[in-house]
């Protein structure tokens, strides 16, 4: 219990001793929207990162813009019509973060990179994998560095429960069941998670993980089917027939592995009046036994792992920092590793971990043979086009 209070007060309010002057040089992050995400993922990591200064953020209304800067430290603010632009145009700029709704990621991640700049991106990548695979083609043409921000990915305990996956001690994997959800009212109706045209539903938003650690635990073995798929309509905007506020898929996976997937994006209470817990696992079934983590989402505030071998008893364990001695601390958040290995990434030094292009494109592959399923249909493709005008 204290260890918890401890990471929960250090996650919001790291202690002095780790709060870095900024080196000379630092890389000046470029925040491309006052996101609601942005503290979170980016404005206390940096706090802590001696390699990252929070240069500029622009939102579509100048004001607005000044303040997110002045609350959240940022040196410059743009605004306006041409504000996201501009930023990007801006010189000083090494590195752009892009939180904006999941339907402008293509757009503006293609801008920045035309501008030369890194991106760490939000998730999901794109609405399709066709936009995700000219993201990383660009990148690649440019030598920049994109990463999609599947922060989870970046924290101790995932990779441990990878690790006891790879080391065979349960045998093969048969079957891996992913579930996220979030209670009712979380999303508000007006939110962007709503609007399919900026790349909504809940496939896009909890399930876009769930799909992610699917592949990511599977892995070498990649999907190759999906066999059955449903989804649930958001009842509160109709006019958006294609918004799933909820779905299920069945997955096959190469080496006869079984693919379980559900999130919902506003669960109903119980009776119309209990909250339900979030749902938070992932459970993997193997040959001699199974692994289950609780909050792979954001493990950093509390998770646990069970590992139970067939006829033995349970054992728990829990992973904040790295066995090897990796850099981390045990109130790193996810987002603060994440941080680290981008960084590290740009820096051309090898990152602890990292999340591959291969592994976004297929995971939006997935994601919109879900869709393609569940008869909701693929999210709209960008209407942007980009030119090399250089
Ligand atoms: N990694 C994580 O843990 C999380 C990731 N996310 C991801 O981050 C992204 C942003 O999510 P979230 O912070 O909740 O979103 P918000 O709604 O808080 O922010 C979206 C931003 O997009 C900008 N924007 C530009 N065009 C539009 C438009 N047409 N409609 C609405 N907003 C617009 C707004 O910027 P402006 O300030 O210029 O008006 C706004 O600040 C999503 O891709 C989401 O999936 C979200 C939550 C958690
Ligand atoms: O990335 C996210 O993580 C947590 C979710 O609740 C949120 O909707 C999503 O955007």
């Amino acid at each position: 219990m204290l260890a918890f209070i401890s990471r929960v007060q250090h996650i919001s309010n790291p202690p002095s001793s780790a709060v870095q002057p900024k080196d000379k040089n630092a890389l000046k992050f470029g925040c491309l929207g006052a996101a609601n995400i942005v503290p979170g993922a980016l404005v206390n990591p940096a706090k802590t990162h001696p390699d990252v200064l929070l240069y500029a953020v622009a939102a579509r209304d100048k004001a607005r813009a000044e303040e997110f800067a002045r609350k959240h430290g940022f040196q410059k603010s743009y605004g306006g019509a041409t504000g996201y632009q501009d930023m990007i145009d801006d010189p000083e700029v090494d590195v752009i973060y892009n939180p904006l709704p999941n339907g402008l990621h293509f757009e503006w991640t293609m801008k920045a990179l035309k501008g030369g700049k890194h991106v760490l991106l939000e998730k999901p990548a794109t609405d399709t994998e066709d936009e995700a695979r000219q993201i990383f083609a660009l990148a690649e043409k440019k030598g920049l560095v994109v990463l999609e921000a599947f922060h989870y990915r970046f924290h101790p305990s995932i990779q441990r429960v990878k690790a006891i996956l790879n080391s065979k001690e349960l045998g093969a994997i048969k079957s891996i069941s992913a579930a996220l959800s979030a209670p009712e009212g979380t999303a508000k109706p007006d939110d962007i998670r709503w609007k399919y045209e900026l790349g909504g539903g809940s496939t896009m938003d909890p399930g876009s993980y769930t799909i992610n650690v699917l592949n990511y635990l599977a892995s070498p073995s990649k999907s190759k089917s999906v066999m059955s798929a449903s989804a649930e309509h958001y009842s509160s905007a109709p006019q958006h027939k294609q918004i799933d506020k909820k779905f299920t898929a069945t997955v096959n996976l190469e080496n006869d592995i079984l693919g379980e997937l559900f999130s919902d994006l506003n669960e109903s209470r119980i009776f119309g009046v209990i909250p339900r817990i979030p749902k938070l696992k992932a459970v993997i079934h193997c040959e001699g036994g199974t692994v289950e983590i609780f909050n792979f989402l954001i493990p950093h505030f509390y998770h646990y792992i069970t590992v139970t071998p067939t006829g033995k008893r349970s054992r728990v364990e829990k992973a904040y920092k790295f066995a090897d001695g990796s850099k981390g601390e045990e109130w790193w958040t996810t987002y603060r590793y994440q941080l680290e290995a981008f960084v590290e990434k740009v820096r051309s030094r090898k990152p602890q971990t990292w999340v591959e292009p291969q592994e976004t494109i297929d995971n939006m592959k997935l994601i919109e043979e879900i869709y393609a399923k569940d008869g909701f249909g693929s999210r709209p493709h960008s209407e942007y086009e980009y030119h090399d005008d250089e």
